[in-house]
């Protein structure tokens, strides 16, 4: 088991204070980066760092019979292009990693935003079929994984890294990961909201330790406090999207515009069925999908 704790951070520390954590030159924080090419900028692109030209390379993937996203994310101008998968899902885990052969990535991390209720995570799965990636999950969860990561913690990939952003609530281990960001980036930055944060919507707050006042909390002071322009990439959608900003979901979400009395007897009386998985997604998932295929 491994920790990150030697990336931790300070949220909101101002972007100086990144400058006093030692670190080998390939985890400094990114510089400047402007977006070379936007062909479907909800999707797909890549992003270019002028000072390190370093270049993201992004995609979103969809699993239709849980609704589910993942996001593969890579640095592709690094001589390994190491790369990270957030939320894979087991049925697709073929597909995914074809698509990380394919272009010649480098798996690193296969990454869950929380413990899922509706569907096995793939994150097992890929620990057996691309040998040296490791499954990551927040210590929160109470889930088993080779990686435990804490709020502050910086998840690098190459000359890119990942922030981790407490967001409990949908379950009590729920982390938002945003990628890193300078103050002077000319392009917005992306935050993989899980469960917390839906497209005009949240996750339920009903199991799993769950709490609509947390959820509440979470939104407001770790998600609605980011650049109004940053990206709202969710694990699920229902709906028909794909994408939203934090702009958007502070003015149009129909749940967390309300004030906290309200949102809480929204929640209550959502009425969701369990989902059909549930109680055999929850107890897979506490060690990540299938932790050890040899116990
Ligand atoms: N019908 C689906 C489950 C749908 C569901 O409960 N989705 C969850 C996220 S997966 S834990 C949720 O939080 N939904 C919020 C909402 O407002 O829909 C199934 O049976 O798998
Ligand atoms: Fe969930």
């Amino acid at each position: 088991m491994q920790s990150l704790r030697f990336l931790r951070i300070p949220l909101f520390s101002p972007p100086n204070a990144l400058f006093f954590v030692s670190q080998p030159p390939h985890l400094l924080p990114v510089k400047s980066i402007s977006r070379i090419s936007t062909k479907n900028f909800s999707s797909q692109m890549e992003l270019s760092l002028s000072s390190s030209s370093s270049k993201l390379l992004f995609r979103q993937l969809f699993e239709k019979d849980s609704s589910t996203y993942t996001y593969l994310l890579a640095d592709v101008s690094h001589p390994d292009k190491p790369a990270l998968l957030i939320d894979p899902v087991d049925k697709t885990v073929d597909r995914d990693l074809n698509l990380v052969r394919e272009l010649g990535l480098k798996l690193v991390y296969a990454m869950n935003t929380h413990v899922h209720a509706d569907h096995v995570t793939g994150t097992g799965l890929i620990k057996s079929k691309f040998p040296g990636a490791k499954s990551v999950i927040s210590r929160a969860s109470g889930s088993k994984a080779d990686v435990f990561i804490e709020p502050g913690d910086r998840i690098p990939f190459g000359d890119l890294f990942l922030e981790v952003r407490a967001t409990p609530g949908h379950t009590s281990g729920c982390v938002t990961y945003v990628t890193g960001d300078e103050p002077d980036q000319p392009h917005p930055r992306m935050a993989f909201t899980g469960d917390a944060l839906l497209i005009r919507g949240c996750g339920r707050t009903d199991f799993q330790g769950g709490s609509s006042k947390q959820l509440y909390e979470s939104v407001h002071s770790q998600i609605f406090t980011l650049p109004k322009d940053t990206l709202i990439y969710p694990a699920h959608d229902y709906k028909g999207f794909n994408v939203s900003t934090v702009g958007e979901e502070i003015v149009y979400n129909p749940r967390l515009t309300k004030d906290l009395e309200e949102f809480k007897k929204i929640m209550e009386n959502l009425n969701l069925p369990y989902p059909k998985m549930m109680d055999i997604a929850v107890p897979a998932n506490l060690v990540c999908g299938l932790q050890d295929p040899t116990s």
